[in-house]
């Protein structure tokens, strides 16, 4: 069991003014988190580019004792713990039964604050030195004891004090002059109260919103971030803001915690020797509003209605939770600002410990039931983290062209994916100030191709493996600024020959067209229906110009002895498309009913599920209508649950709604039969 020998002294109510105290005297806690303690967090970095193991929502089970003297004389507790991992609780519809439940941990009424603590909590801090996202969330129903066990009382500090303690001793062993990492720690900290998120660091800013950036990270734009380097700086925020923690008595408990309060908690890593990487790891510590029974509760007015949005988001989370598990196409993060900003902690990128609190007092027993069912329901997510790995920007900036130089404005726009400019930009770190001087003028290129960061990166790799004592060469900032021009200027006449290439083809195919009139009529409607949103254009297109997607040309030298295949309208009567790129969907729709001969068909769905099957992110970008976040799905799929039997299974990952899919499907198979039909040879 991992019931602790020391019973915990039931305190009465802790008022939450009282935490100033608690805190500043925490000297079984400086014991706790000194360097010699036991329990220590192991670090180690993990390398950019290996794909992540996936990691399983841990969740742990903590029943709290009676407290306040609740238990009657002859009251004895409704559940009780079998071993370390398991409890058992009577069965209502069966008085001779009990129900069984097992989680990756049961903390019985006797388990101290540091039980549960070191058990479950500490031991995810260290992916936060990883660049990876980190998160706790306390559930349960009301009064069961989720705000002791996150925050505590003034004799038994909780998780959220003693992490704070522990990451920052840790931030400050790594990020020691002489260590390879500078490190630094902010914090945020608000709540969700009635589905409006509020800054407690700043109650004056109203509702924020919540956005997600390219690469699935959620952000709040607006959100008040303090920069804490101890743990006394950590309660001169804190402290305060949670007295603007919206809390209110109800039958069940006098100071019931009328929202969900969410700490977040940054760790911002910056290599302090070339090629500059940082490294950005997240700990959300999050004690949610307990789920209420109305009937129990008495809540009528105000509370009643906190209460539906505490049920209502609550519920969500049930729901997003059964969506993750049963792997469905759509998780309902957006139907609650809870699970909207839970999205890269459940079932997202990070390493999530749900603590399911429940009491022992019968009367709670159908609260309890439910909490453990949600709990039980939420050990099957399966999250998949990652590092959050970038070049700081000031090594960006040393990059003299941007990918709006290099490509031009609208294929630069391209690039970026329709997905990127719906939603909000990642937040842009900032740059040392001693480096940003020294760059300024070559700073607004803050964006930089991905490819061409992993090409940086690799070659920094390869650098540090060949210079003498695995010391990387890319050590000076000159040498640095060399490396990174070589690439451009690579790149740069990659484009160049590509550019030739195209402009060869365009010639081609017009003169082809001035000698056979009729190919044109057969050519032109399937060739640039499908392809316009796509094509790759040269810097001053010709009116009629026939252009066609880099990825096909290759496709035509792979098979030089295709053969031509007709596509014919569905009534019979062929129609003359326009060249123009820019035409309406409706046209669009029309092409589609075009009839493909059955073997270009089966040829095109095949090379498409090969791509899906095999493809990196990169290559699925290659897909007509796969933005970078669309593939980084595809690829996060095809890893839980196994190859794409046949394309439309894609209708299976989310976002590839059913219309999507038909215009993938389209322009697709299409550019396909283009290629092949208008280069047989
Ligand atoms: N493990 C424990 N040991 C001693 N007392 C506890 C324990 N857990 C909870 N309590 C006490 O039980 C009461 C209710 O706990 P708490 O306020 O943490 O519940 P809660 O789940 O956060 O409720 P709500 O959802 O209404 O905010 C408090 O007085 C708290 O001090």
């Amino acid at each position: 069991s991992t019931s602790s020998s020391k019973t915990p002294t039931p305190t009465s109510q802790q008022s939450w003014s009282l935490l100033p105290l608690c805190f500043h005297h925490t000297s079984c806690l400086k014991l706790l988190f000194s360097p010699s303690g036991a329990g220590r967090c192991r670090l180690s970095k993990v390398g950019a580019g290996r794909r992540p193991p996936p990691a399983r929502v841990r969740v742990a089970v903590r029943l709290r004792p009676f407290v306040d003297g609740t238990a009657g004389e002859n009251d004895t507790p409704c559940v009780r713990g079998l071993d370390s991992c398991s409890l058992e609780i009577a069965n209502w519809r069966n008085h001779q039964e009990t129900l069984k439940y097992q989680f990756d941990a049961f903390y019985g009424e006797r388990s101290s604050q540091q039980d549960i603590y070191a058990g479950s909590v500490q031991p995810i801090l260290r992916h936060l030195l990883e660049g990876q996202n980190a998160s706790v969330l306390a559930y349960g129903p009301t009064g069961a004891g989720k705000t002791h066990t996150m925050l505590g009382s003034p004799e038994q500090p909780g998780v959220i004090p003693r992490a704070l303690m522990d990451l920052l001793q840790l931030t400050r062993e790594e990020g020691a002059e002489g260590r390879p990492w500078a490190l630094s720690v902010t914090m945020s900290y608000l709540e969700i109260y009635q589905e409006k998120v509020l800054d407690l660091l700043d109650p004056a800013s109203g509702d924020l919103v919540i956005r997600e950036d390219c690469r699935g990270n959620i952000l709040i734009p607006g959100l008040t971030q303090k920069p804490i380097t101890s743990f006394a700086d950590f309660e001169r925020h804190f402290l305060p803001a949670s007295q603007n923690r919206t809390v209110g008595a109800t039958r069940l408990n006098q100071r019931s915690s009328r929202s969900h309060a969410v700490l977040l908690v940054k760790v911002d890593q910056r290599e302090r020797l070339a090629p500059f990487r940082q490294r950005e790891g997240k700990l959300y510590l999050i004690d949610l509003a307990g789920s209420e029974d109305n009937r129990r509760t008495g809540n009528k007015g105000l509370r009643l209605k906190e209460s539906g949005a505490i049920n209502t988001s609550l519920f969500v989370l049930g729901k997003v939770v059964d969506a993750l598990n049963q792997g469905l196409p759509r998780v309902p993060y957006r139907d609650s600002k809870l699970t909207r900003l839970l999205q890269d902690s459940l079932g997202g990128s990070a390493h999530s410990i749900l603590i399911a609190n429940i009491a022992p007092e019968r009367r709670f027993y159908l609260d309890t039931v439910s909490a453990l069912n949600f709990a039980a329901r939420s050990k099957e997510v399966i999250n998949r983290p990652f590092t959050n790995e970038s070049l700081q920007l000031h090594v960006l900036a040393s990059v003299k062209l941007s990918q709006k130089e290099l490509l031009g404005p609208s294929e630069a726009k391209r690039a970026r994916g329709p997905e990127e400019e719906e939603i909000g930009s990642p937040e842009p770190p900032a740059a040392p100030a001693s480096a940003s001087q020294k760059l300024s003028p070559l700073q607004k290129l803050s964006s930089m191709d991905p490819a061409m960061l992993e090409r940086l990166l690799s070659l920094d790799r390869l650098l540090g493996s060949q210079g003498s004592q695995g010391t990387p060469l890319l050590s000076t900032p000159r040498r640095e600024r060399m490396v990174l021009m070589k690439t451009v200027e690579e790149k740069n006449l990659e484009i160049e020959r590509l550019k030739m290439k195209q402009k060869e083809l365009e010639a081609k195919v017009l003169a082809q067209e001035a000698t056979d009139p009729k190919e044109k009529e057969n050519c032109s409607p399937i060739m640039l229906r499908p392809l316009g949103r796509r094509t790759v254009t040269v810097a001053k297109p010709l009116k009629k110009a026939v252009v066609m997607p880099l990825q096909l040309i290759q496709e035509q030298a792979a098979s030089p002895n295709a053969e031509i295949h007709i596509l014919k309208r569905k009534g019979g009567k062929r129609k003359l498309e326009s060249l123009d790129a820019s035409e309406s969907e409706e046209k669009a729709n029309d092409c589609w009913e075009l009839q493909i001969s059955p073997e270009l068909l089966t040829q095109g769905r095949q090379k498409i599920l090969d791509l899906l099957n095999k493809g990196s992110a990169r290559d699925l970008r290659s897909l007509q209508r796969i933005g970078q976040k669309k593939a980084q799905l595809i690829v996060g799929w095809r890893e839980l649950h196994g190859p794409f039997s046949q394309v439309e299974d894609l209708g299976r990952v989310e976002g590839m709604s059913g219309k999507h899919m038909e215009s993938f499907l389209k322009a697709n198979i299409l550019g396909l039969a283009a290629g092949l039909r208008c280069h047989p040879s």
